[in-house]
């Protein structure tokens, strides 16, 4: 029984890849949790792999038939997505049952292996907006490079069947992260594998362009030989300024030293230390510009990146400056860029990269004599794309199959060993607020939950936002019409107005376990079941792991002891002889099979509360006989 409560979080609708031997690796970087799918209604499964996997996929496919959209105000509304995997689909070895992929941009061939040993995969490139809107219902996964655009109508279109969007490369800047967000879509980039590709082509433009290689190769192939036009200049001795100092603009800033280059750096959030172990002085963003002979640009686009180089900032550069983008056309306001190289205040110009992909043909920019232009070459070399092509393949891999990516870009990145520690806790926090939520009366009006964790561990070592997200995932998904899972907990929570704080309490006890127990508070609410309020008011519910099984161990001011599995019964009786027998023979009579029996009381003949799990979900009738019973005072079924 441990492992199948446990199990049904980590299994995956998805038959695993058997084949890609690569795909092992991945394991090292993320660890199963379905945290993108609905988990809790197989937790009663049997305990076979197999059959909890066929039926943590069906509890999936009719999850999903009910999903959410967002309109364009962002206003939330219920949407009926087509009914995409049926029961006859449950044979998990037919191409049916697998996943989805659309891969919309050219993607190296190692990276199409590890995702055809997983799902169906599908490349279709050059689609037109309403192209890629219309397949996208259909697809579980989509992988992208910079060329698509996955905004909002893609998201929209997708009608909640769209799990994972994985970016083959660095740049976000085309996803529209906040849809992503709503949508509980997970976005997953490659980060690591171009990064040499970027800085060896940032000084590819950057040499190219100090000596005219591409204004001579077009000269010479129109029959002239202009030596005097092209005298270039040095590099040696002179400053480059390298505007983001991430893992391209570090490794840029390493090779200029080694063309002879002064290098500085400008990044409001490098640390000191890598910069002086490469020997280069961090600088203010007016130093690095006023100072520089040479200029790089290696930040993300982000609304405070873009357009950063503007008329203003053109004119703090030194005269005859010569700037390298490899970033985003967006950061340089490129009308502004004209006028500087017009004015001669910028001497050159390299981009491999433009606000507009492909840019217009007569782009004054493109056309200028003094610039140097690539069509976003930077992560095109053949070991860049086979390399990225695997980091996303294993990434969007191992998100459909429910495990945490490393390389998320919008939800909670825990490390793998974190991860399998906290495993039971998620499963009893994902419960603590379905139960918690199911105590209030009327079901809705939540706008106010507290978590305390009592642990021994330092609060500072906690690492809490997965069992934040599980227990809002529990308290708001009864209560929606939304699909909700560790993406857009969050963002769902506030769309509700759900407040949500935390509190750590340090307990003086043995740290070997993460978390001693977890509160889950509710206030301003009436409850269905007033043995649930604590002394303040608040609807209370106290929960352990033990043994790898998630218990509720409190209830208001009455310690319980029950196992958060299957359905639960709770009355608060006047403690006497034969209430056990009494309503364990109603459920008997209509034929609802008793799973546990628990009673904690106040004291002796007090007030008690009697905790009966039951398989069956009891009719009306059997719960109306259950009220009844004279010494029963209340009484409440809860589904888990
Ligand atoms: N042309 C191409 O084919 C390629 C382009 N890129 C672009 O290069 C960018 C950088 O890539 P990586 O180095 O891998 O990313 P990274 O995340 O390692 O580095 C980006 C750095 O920019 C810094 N930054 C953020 N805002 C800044 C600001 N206002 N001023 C200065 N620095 C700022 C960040 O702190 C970070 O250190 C990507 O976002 C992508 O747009 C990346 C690979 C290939
Ligand atoms: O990784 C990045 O950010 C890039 O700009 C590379 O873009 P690409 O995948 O070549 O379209």
């Amino acid at each position: 029984m441990a492992s199948s409560s446990t199990k049904s979080i980590f299994t995956s609708p998805f038959p695993s890849s058997s084949s890609s031997s690569k795909s092992s690796s991945s394991k090292s970087k993320s660890s199963k949790l379905s945290f993108l799918h609905n988990t809790s209604s197989s937790s009663s499964s049997s305990s076979s792999p197999i059959s909890l996997k066929l039926s943590h996929f069906h509890s999936l496919s009719l999850r999903r038939r009910r999903c959410a959209s967002f309109s364009v105000n962002g206003a939330l509304k219920t949407v009926e997505s087509p009914s995409v995997h049926k029961s006859q689909d449950l044979d998990l070895t037919s191409s049916r049952s697998k996943p989805t992929i659309l891969v919309s941009e050219k993607l190296g061939e190692a990276g199409l292996d590890v995702l055809r040993g997983f799902g169906n995969v599908e490349c279709a490139y050059d689609l037109s907006p309403e192209q890629l809107c219309s397949k996208i219902s259909s697809c579980d996964a989509l992988i992208v490079r910079s060329g698509t655009k996955v905004n909002r109508q893609v998201f929209e279109a997708a009608k909640g069947k769209l799990k994972v969007v994985g970016r083959a490369g660095v740049g976000i800047d085309n996803v529209d992260l906040q849809a992503a967000t709503e949508f509980g879509c997970l976005v997953v980039n490659a980060p690591t594998a171009n990064t040499v590709a970027a800085a060896e082509h940032g000084i590819a433009l950057l040499t190219a362009m100090a000596r005219n290689v591409a204004q001579a190769d077009a000269s010479i192939k129109a029959g002239k030989w202009q030596r005097n036009k092209y005298v270039g200049v040095s590099m040696v001795g002179k400053t480059l300024a390298v505007m983001g100092f991430g893992k391209v603009g570090s490794e840029v800033a390493r090779r200029a030293k080694g063309l002879g280059m002064q290098v500085i750096a400008h990044d409001p959030y490098a640390p000191a230390d890598r910069a002086r172990a490469l020997g280069v002085d961090l600088v203010s963003f007016d130093q690095a510009i006023s100072t520089a002979d040479f200029i790089s640009l290696h930040m993300p686009l982000t609304p405070s990146t873009n357009k950063i180089f503007n008329d203003d900032t053109f004119s703090k550069m030194k005269k005859g400056v010569r700037i390298v983008n490899v970033a985003r056309g967006g950061v340089i306001d490129e009308d502004a860029l004209v006028r500087a190289l017009d004015s001669g205040v910028v001497a050159q110009a390299a981009l491999d990269v433009f606000t507009v992909e492909p840019p217009p043909a007569n782009s004054k920019l493109v056309q200028h004599e003094n610039v140097t232009v690539t069509p976003h070459l930077g992560a095109s070399t053949k070991e860049a794309q086979e390399g990225v092509a695997i980091e996303i393949a294993e990434a969007v891999a191992g998100a459909l199959k429910g495990e945490l990516s490393a390389t998320a870009v919008n939800a909670p990145m825990v490390a793998p060993e974190v991860l399998s520690e906290l495993a039971p806790y998620t499963v009893l926090a994902e419960k603590l607020g379905k139960l918690a939520v199911q105590l209030v009366s009327g079901g809705s009006g939540i706008t106010s939950v507290k978590v305390v964790y009592k642990s021994a561990r330092d609060p500072d070592d906690l690492d809490t936002r997965l069992l934040r997200a599980m227990i809002t995932k529990g308290i708001i998904e009864p209560i929606s019409t939304s699909f909700i899972n560790l993406v857009n907990a969050d963002f769902a929570a506030k769309q509700k107005g759900l407040r949500i704080s935390e509190e750590k309490m340090l307990l003086d006890s043995s740290p070997e376990f993460p978390f001693e127990s977890i509160q889950v508070q509710i206030s301003g609410v009436g409850s269905k079941f007033a043995s649930s309020v604590s002394d303040n008011g608040n609807i209370s519910i106290e929960g352990k792991v033990k043994y790898g099984i998630p218990h509720l161990t409190c209830l208001g001011t009455f310690g319980v002891d029950v196992s958060l599995e299957g359905n639960l019964i709770l009355c608060r009786q006047v403690d006497q002889p034969g209430m056990i027998g009494r309503v364990g023979n109603i459920l008997g009579k209509h034929n609802v099979n008793v799973s546990f029996m628990s009673v904690g009381r106040t004291a002796k003949r007090n007030k008690a509360i009697m905790a009966i799990g039951v398989d069956e979900e009891p009719n009306k009738e059997t719960l109306q006989k259950i009220g009844t019973v004279p010494a029963i005072e209340e009484f409440v079924f809860l589904k888990l």
